[in-house]
C-alpha cells in the first residue's frame, strides 16, 4: 500500500527530515539527483542530454542530475529558467558545484536536437500558474518531441489537485521522491507524469494521506479452506434487474461468484426469469412481480434475505414503486447483514433521504459521479473540484462505506481512512461495468471481508480485471463480459502467486 500526499504535506516531511532528524537538505538532493540518474541510464537514450533547471529546489535536482551526468561522460547541457535572485540556498551551491566542474551551460537551444529532455523547473513548490516566459519553455519543450523525464512532477501540475497550471510538462517519465504525489495520481496530472517510479531518497514519516492499493494487497484476498462448502464461501442476494434489463442482474450476480462467494440467488422481475436461467444457471433465482401485493412481495423478499449473507440492491433494479418498496424492506429487514447499494437503489436513496439514516458502516454505496451529486447535492463539477468534501457531506447524512466511481475511483471508509484506487483505464467506462464491481464487492463481503477492507480492494480488483480486458480486447472495444473474464484471470494469478509464496515459506516466520 502507498501513501500519496500533497505538496504541502511532502514540504512538512522535506522539513521534519532536515530539522528534526538532521538531516542535510543537500544529502536528500543528492540521493534524489541519483534516483533520476539511474532512470535516466535505464530508460532514456542519453547521446545528448538537455536539463532544464527553475530556481527552487526542484531546479536544484536538476543541476546535481547534470553533473552526475557530466562527471559519468554523458553529452550534457543545463538550461537556467529561473532568476538567479532567486535562488534557494542549496540552488546556490549546486549553481556552483555545476561550474565548478565545468558543466556546460547554454542559453539558448533548440529543444528538438537533445535525445532527452530532464524537466526540473517546478516541483512541489508552485504555487501560482504557468505564465510568460515559464509557459513558452513548457509549451516549447512540448512541441519538441523529445521524450521528457520529470523530477519529482511535471512542471505546471499543481501536486495536491494533479490540474494543469496554465500548461504543464508532458513526461514519459516521472521520477518522484519519497511518496508519490497527489497530483500525478489524479486526472489530468496522471497523464502528463507519464509512467511514475517513487524513489526513497531518506524522507520518511508520512503517517496520514490517502493510500492506494498496490500489488501488495494481494494479502488482503481472502483465504480459502480447502475443506470449506459453497455455504462456507458465502451466499449473495443481488436484487436486480427490471423489465428489459436482465443483463445488469447477469453482470452483478455472475461477478459476484467469479470473485469466490460460493452461492448467489437473483431476485428480480418475473419476466427476466427465463433469459438468465438460461444465460446464468449457477444462479439461483426468486422473483416478483410488479402488481404482486405489499405483504406477499415482503414474504418473498424476507425468505430470500433470510438465506443471505450479504445483500446487493440496485443494478437494472428501476426507481418504480416496487423498487422504492424493495429498498426500504432491505434497509428494515437486513438486521445486520452488509448491504451493497448501487445503481437506481441510489437513485431511490437520494430521493429518500429519511432511509439514509439507516445505513452503516457495513453498507457500501457504490456512486457514480452523476449518482453522487444526486445524493450529496451538489454538481459534479464540485465533486471533481472537492472530492473529499463531498464524501464527508455524504457521510454525515448517511453513515456508510463509499466508493466514489470515476477515472479515479474515491473510497471513503465508514471510519474516515480514504483510498485512490490507481487501476484501471477508459475502456471501463462501459455499459455493465458498474455491475461487474457491485458484484465484486458483494463476493468479497461474502467471503468474509469487512466494508473497510472489501470496498477498496473491490475497486483494486475491478481495475486491475479491466486493464487485462483492455490487454486482452484494446481498451476501446473491451466490454462488461471481458472484464469478467479478466477478473477471473487476476484472481487465478493472484490465487497462484500465494501459493508460491507459501510453497517457498515466505510467509513462515525464522525458527
Ligand atoms: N531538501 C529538500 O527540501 C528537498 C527538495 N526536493 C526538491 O525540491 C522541490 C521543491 O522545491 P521548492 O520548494 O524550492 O519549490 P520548486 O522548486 O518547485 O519551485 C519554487 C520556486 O518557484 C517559484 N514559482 C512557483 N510557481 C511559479 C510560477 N507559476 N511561475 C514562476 N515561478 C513560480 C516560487 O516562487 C519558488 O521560487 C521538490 O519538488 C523536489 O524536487 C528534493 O530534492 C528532495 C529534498
Ligand atoms: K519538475
Amino acid at each position: 500500500m502507498q501513501i500519496l500526499v500533497t505538496g504541502e504535506q511532502m514540504k512538512q516531511l522535506d522539513q521534519a527530515t532536515i530539522q528534526t532528524m538532521g538531516i542535510p537538505s543537500l544529502v536528500l538532493m543528492e540521493r534524489a539527483a541519483l534516483a533520476v540518474f539511474d532512470c535516466l541510464r535505464q530508460h532514456f537514450s542519453l547521446k545528448k542530454t538537455l536539463v532544464v533547471c527553475g530556481s527552487g529546489n526542484n531546479g536544484a535536482d536538476g543541476m546535481a542530475v547534470a553533473r552526475l551526468l557530466h562527471l559519468a561522460g554523458y553529452s550534457v547541457d543545463l538550461y537556467l529558467a529561473g532568476n538567479p535572485a532567486s535562488f534557494t540556498e542549496e540552488m546556490k551551491i549546486q549553481w556552483q558545484a555545476a561550474k565548478n566542474y565545468q558543466v556546460s551551460i547554454v542559453n539558448n537551444c533548440r529543444f528538438s536536437e537533445y535525445t532527452t529532455i530532464v524537466d526540473a523547473l517546478f516541483g512541489v513548490g508552485l504555487s501560482r500558474e504557468l505564465s510568460g516566459k515559464y509557459q513558452t519553455l513548457v509549451d516549447a519543450i512540448n512541441a519538441s518531441g523529445v521524450p521528457v523525464l520529470a523530477v519529482d512532477i511535471p512542471s505546471g501540475i499543481h501536486a495536491g489537485t494533479g490540474q494543469v497550471m496554465g500548461t504543464a510538462v508532458r513526461a514519459a517519465e516521472t521520477v518522484t521522491f519519497a511518496y508519490r504525489k497527489l497530483g500525478i495520481s489524479l486526472y489530468p496530472g496522471t497523464v502528463y507524469a507519464g509512467n511514475v517510479q517513487v524513489k526513497d531518497v531518506g524522507i520518511y514519516g508520512a503517517s496520514k494521506g490517502i493510500y492506494a492499493l498496490d500489488k501488495e494487497a494481494i494479502s488482503w484476498l481472502p483465504a480459502r479452506d480447502p475443506g470449506g462448502n459453497k455455504g462456507t464461501f458465502g451466499k449473495v442476494l443481488l436484487i436486480a434487474g427490471s423489465r428489459n434489463m436482465s443483463g445488469a442482474a447477469y453482470f452483478s450476480s455472475k461477478a459476484a461468484l467469479v470473485s469466490g462467494a460460493g452461492m448467489v440467488r437473483i431476485l428480480t422481475d418475473e419476466s427476466n426469469r427465463t433469459i438468465l436461467q438460461q444465460q446464468f444457471p449457477e444462479a439461483m433465482l426468486s422473483v416478483y412481480d410488479s402488481s404482486m401485493q405489499h405483504e406477499k412481495l415482503a414474504d418473498v423478499l424476507k425468505k430470500a434475505m433470510h438465506w443471505a449473507d450479504v445483500i446487493a440492491i440496485g443494478p437494472g433494479l428501476s426507481t418504480s414503486k416496487t423498487a422504492e418498496d424493495l429498498l426500504q424492506m432491505v434497509l428494515t429487514f437486513r438486521q445486520s447483514k452488509p448491504i451493497v447499494m448501487d445503481a437506481d437503489a441510489l437513485n431511490l436513496l437520494a430521493k429518500r433521504k429519511d432511509l439514509q439514516s439507516q445505513c452503516d458502516a457495513s453498507c457500501i454505496l457504490t456512486p457514480h459521479m452523476g449518482e453522487m451529486s444526486r445524493l450529496a447535492d451538489c454538481t459534479i463539477g464540485d465533486l471533481k473540484a472537492h472530492p473529499q468534501e463531498a464524501m464527508e457531506t455524504l457521510y454525515r447524512q448517511c453513515p456508510c462505506t463509499l466508493i466514489m466511481k470515476d477515472a479515479r475511483t474515491w473510497i471513503r471508509t465508514a471510519d474516515g481512512v480514504y483510498y485512490l484506487n490507481l487501476t484501471g483505464n477508459h475502456g471501463m467506462a462501459t455499459a455493465g461495468s458498474g455491475d461487474v464491481l457491485c458484484g465484486i464487492t458483494a463476493g468479497l463481503l461474502a467471503q468474509g471481508m469487512r466494508s473497510s477492507q472489501a470496498a477498496p480492494f473491490a475497486a483494486w480488483l475491478h481495475g486491475i480485471a479491466g486493464d487485462h480486458a483492455a490487454q486482452e480486447k484494446g481498451a476501446r472495444s473491451m466490454t462488461a463480459s471481458d472484464i469478467l473474464s479478466g477478473l477471473c484471470v487476476q484472481l487465478q494469478m493472484l490465487d497462484r502467486k500465494i501459493a508460491r509464496k507459501e510453497d517457498t515459506g515466505e510467509n513462515n516466520y525464522e525458527k
